[in-house]
C-alpha cells in the first residue's frame, strides 16, 4: 500500500527552482535513499513533505490524505517524523532528559503539584519514562544518561536524535544525513538501527551523502538532480547509470 504519495511538487526561491515537478511514491515497508550532488533540492524535498515549507505547487499526500499544506506537528502526530541534518537536541539538558522530552504532549513534571496530578497523567509520566530508558539502552546510550548533549560526539547525537524521533512513534520516519559527521564504527551501528526498524515495518526515506553505506542499506534510490527527478531504481543500477555519474561528476550544475 502506498504510504507517502508526492504528485508534482515545485518550489522557487527567488531565481532558483528548488524543485520541478517532482513525483515519488513511497510504500508501506519500504527503505528508500535519496541522493544528488549538493544543491539537487533533496532538503527542500524533505522540507516540503515533512510541512517545514510549502510548495509552490503539487500535492503531498500520506495515508492518502491530502497534507500539502499540513504543520510539522500535525504530521508528527499522524506518524510523519523528521530529522535534520543538524541535530537539534537541548545542549543543556542530559541525554536522558532530551529523551524524554521529546514524547509527544509531553505530562511535564515538575508544571503541576503532585496532588494536583491525576491517576492518567501519572501512567502517561510512567510509561514516557519506561519507553525513554528503552530506547536509551537499545541506542547503547544508558552510559550517558546524565552527561549533557554538548558533551556527545557527533554520532553520539545522531543517536540520541534517532531516540528522540522515535519518542514520537513514527509510521514513516525521514532522515537527514544520519551519517553526517558520524565515524565509520558508529556510522555502521546507526546504519544497523535503522535496517533494524525497517525490518520491523517501519517505512524509512534516507538522504544521505556517504553513497557506499546508503546502497548497501536501502532497497531503492531516488535521484534528484537540479531539482528534477532523475532516476529511480534499485541501488545497482542506479549508481552505475550514466545519467547519475554524468550527474555527480558535472556536480549537478
Ligand atoms: N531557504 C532558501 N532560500 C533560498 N534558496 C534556497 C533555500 N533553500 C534551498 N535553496 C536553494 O535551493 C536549491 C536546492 O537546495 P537544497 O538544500 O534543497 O539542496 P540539497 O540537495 O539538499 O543540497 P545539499 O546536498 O548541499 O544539502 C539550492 O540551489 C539552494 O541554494
Amino acid at each position: 500500500m502506498t504510504l507517502l504519495n508526492v504528485e508534482e511538487l515545485g518550489k522557487r526561491f527567488g531565481g532558483i527552482q528548488a524543485l520541478e515537478d517532482v513525483s515519488v511514491s513511497i510504500d508501506e515497508g519500504e527503505l528508500v535513499g535519496v541522493i544528488g550532488p549538493n544543491g539537487a533540492g533533496k532538503s527542500t524535498f524533505f522540507n516540503c513533505v515533512s510541512g517545514v515549507i510549502t510548495p509552490d505547487s503539487g500535492t503531498v499526500r500520506f495515508n492518502s490524505e491530502d497534507v500539502t499544506e499540513a504543520e510539522p506537528e500535525t504530521l508528527a502526530r499522524d506518524g510523519l517524523v523528521r530529522t535534520f541534518q543538524h541535530t537539534r537536541e537541548l545542549q543543556t539538558m542530559t541525554v536522558r532528559e532530551n529523551v524524554r522530552l521529546a514524547a509527544p504532549n509531553h505530562p511535564g513534571e515538575r508544571t503541576l503539584p503532585a496532588l494536583l496530578r491525576t491517576k492518567s497523567m501519572t501512567n502517561r509520566e510512567a510509561s514516557v519514562r519506561e519507553q525513554a530508558d528503552d530506547l536509551i539502552e537499545s541506542f547503547e546510550l544508558s552510559h550517558l544518561v546524565d552527561e549533557y548533549s554538548s558533551s556527545l560526539s557527533g554520532g553520539q547525537r545522531k543517536l540520541l536524535e534517532l531516540a528522540r524521533t522515535l519518542m514520537l512513534d513514527p509510521t514513516l520516519l525521514m532522515l537527514d544525513e544520519p551519517f553526517a559527521g558520524v565515524n565509520p564504527t558508529l556510522t555502521n551501528e546507526i546504519a544497523d538501527h535503522i535496517k533494524q526498524l525497517n525490518d520491523g515495518g517501519m517505512t524509512i526515506v534516507v538522504i544521505e551523502h556517504e553513497l557506499e553505506t546508503l546502497a548497501e542499506l536501502v532497497d531503492r534510490l531516488i535521484v534528484l538532480q537540479q531539482g528534477k527527478l532523475l532516476v529511480d531504481g534499485e541501488p545497482d543500477e542506479v549508481l552505475s547509470d550514466e545519467r547519475v555519474i554524468e550527474a555527480y561528476l558535472g556536480g549537478g550544475e
